[in-house]
């Protein structure tokens, strides 16, 4: 099954041509349900970036100076070509990422849909006329593409993250090298065919694999990249985002998260369980908009606690192309690692496990989904993002502390809450300090809205109309003797 996936390619896109690195060096990619090689994918250097950066920055004059209707035309076809593929996509996604198939078949719709609304929103990109204050001046406001965008994903979203940087970028006119995630750069190298078979032309997206660190510093260094986009860690963006602004750069960050959760008293149980599990178990807990901490009030947390955990302990967890798995494997063994050590830290605190709280009897990487009942602000999920399957829950008694101890958090993501009342559901929403807010919902990204954080969760927003601006710079045109 492996070898016959006609999307997997052990290459990368550089010019319009597949190449392997310079010296040879190849990464190998791991299955993580399985701990099987599924092959390997070039490891560039600095060379080849640069390479690849040139042929952005060749192709870029070609590429804006198409009109919006011509480029979206291409766009267009390679949302095509994803949806008439989309079951080999959704299963290369679930071979190296783990996921279970439905949410891999998700993820590539998803990709589709951002790579679609971005296409028809190329034909959008309206300017301004400015009342002049010379009576013989008019003043005129054009948007122009940046230029080459240097785009750097992770791996938990490895299809999804490149189409709504590259749908973004493509309808603005620029061009642009991605690096996808080392531990899944597969479906990231899959946008190469795709954009092939659509007909977008050699040189407008490159993909590039291999060692961060080469591919992150042409990137910064390189002055034809007028553009970093980054999703991943804050750590790394931090450290990212320090060095491109002192290049000058256009940046964008999409960052860790910490995401809240309230249930107030006046929450529908049912919606509220069924939006937590949602919330907190897709992906395996491996979003940043996934929740990370759950606050219940306490006349309703014996209640949610006890329901909650039911319906966690009856997750089935496996490998993410068998039938009924809705819990895959996490994507390695750090990761793994990271998450016991959140489990441990909290029992000898006091937390008490509902569920889980081990790994699972499968082996490999897979982790049983867990609820922690009495977590306190001590414990170190309350300050750091646990990407995996376990919910701490926190008790609360009034608003007020609900809102405080959501918002103590350094990051500002997404945060969610349930509540029935009307006045508290604008009243929350507004006072919560995050980027993105579900109400009575726990899952909300779609590609018509703005995806972006506040504080150490970055900034840039990703998707919908704003999505576009990250990759538009704006030009003053004074026009005199008029
Ligand atoms: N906001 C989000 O969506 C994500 C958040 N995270 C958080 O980060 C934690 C660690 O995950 P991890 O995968 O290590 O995240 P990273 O931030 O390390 O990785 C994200 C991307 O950045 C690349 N990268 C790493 N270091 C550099 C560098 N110095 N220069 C340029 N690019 C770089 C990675 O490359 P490579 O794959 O080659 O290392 C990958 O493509 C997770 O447990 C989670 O908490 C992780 C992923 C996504
Ligand atoms: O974790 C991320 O970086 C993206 C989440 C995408 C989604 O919510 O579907």
């Amino acid at each position: 099954m492996v070898a016959k996936n006609p999307w997997l390619v052990e290459a990368n896109l550089i010019g319009g041509a597949w190449v392997g690195a310079d010296d040879g060096a190849t990464l190998a990619v791991v299955n993580p349900a399985t701990g099987e090689g599924i092959g390997t994918v070039p490891s560039v250097g600095r060379a080849e970036v640069a390479r690849a950066v040139a042929a952005a920055d060749a192709a870029f004059p070609a590429w804006a100076a198409k009109t919006a209707a011509e480029r979206a035309a291409l766009m267009l076809k390679a949302v095509e070509v994803i949806r008439a593929n989309a079951e080999d996509l959704a299963a290369l996604l679930t071979l190296e990422q783990g996921k279970p198939l439905a949410e891999a078949r998700g993820e590539i719709a998803g990709s589709a849909a951002y790579l679609q609304w971005f296409a028809e929103e190329a034909r959008r990109v309206y300017g301004d006329t400015i009342p002049s204050p010379w009576a013989d001046r008019r003043i005129l406001v054009i948007k122009e593409p940046v230029g080459v965008v240097g785009a750097i994903t992770p791996w938990n979203f490895p299809s999804s993250m490149i189409a709504r940087k590259i749908g973004a970028a493509l309808a603005a006119g620029c061009t642009a090298v991605v690096k996808p995630a080392e531990l899944t750069p597969y479906s990231g190298l899959a946008w190469g065919l795709v954009f092939e078979r659509a007909g977008i032309p050699a040189g407008v997206v490159n993909i590039v694999t291999g060692k961060p660190a080469p591919i992150g510093d042409e990137f910064i260094e390189n002055p034809a990249v007028r553009k970093v986009t980054f999703t991943g860690s804050t750590a790394v963006g931090r450290q990212l985002a320090g060095r491109a602004t002192t290049a000058l750069k256009r940046i964008s960050m999409e960052l860790g998260g910490n995401a809240p959760f309230i249930v107030f008293d006046d929450a529908d149980l049912d919606r509220a369980v069924a939006g937590a599990i949602a919330s907190k178990f897709r992906n395996s807990g491996q979003t940043c908009v996934c929740t990370n901490r759950f606050f219940v009030q306490a006349g309703i947390y014996d209640a949610f606690a006890a329901a909650f955990a039911a319906a966690v302990a009856a997750l089935k967890v496996g490998d993410g192309f068998e039938a009924g798995v809705v819990q895959g494997p996490l994507i390695d063994g750090r990761a793994l690692a990271k998450v016991e050590g959140f489990v441990a830290d909290a029992t000898a605190k006091g937390g008490r496990v509902l569920t889980g709280g081990a790994r699972h009897a499968l082996g490999q990487t897979f982790f049983q989904p867990t609820v922690i009942a009495d977590a306190t602000a001590e414990m170190a999920f309350a300050r750091d993002e646990i990407f995996g399957p376990v919910a701490p829950l926190f008790r609360f008694e009034t608003e007020d502390e609900a809102v405080a101890a959501a918002n103590s958090s350094e990051y500002g993501l997404a945060g969610y809450f349930y509540t029935r009342d009307l006045a508290r559901a604008f009243r929350v929403a507004e006072r919560l300090k995050f980027g993105q807010i579900g109400v009575n919902e726990g899952v909300i990204t779609t590609e018509v809205a703005p995806f972006g954080g506040v504080k150490s969760s970055g900034f840039g927003r990703e998707g919908s109309k704003y999505g576009l601006d990250d990759y538009l710079d704006v030009k003053y045109v004074c026009i005199g003797g008029v």
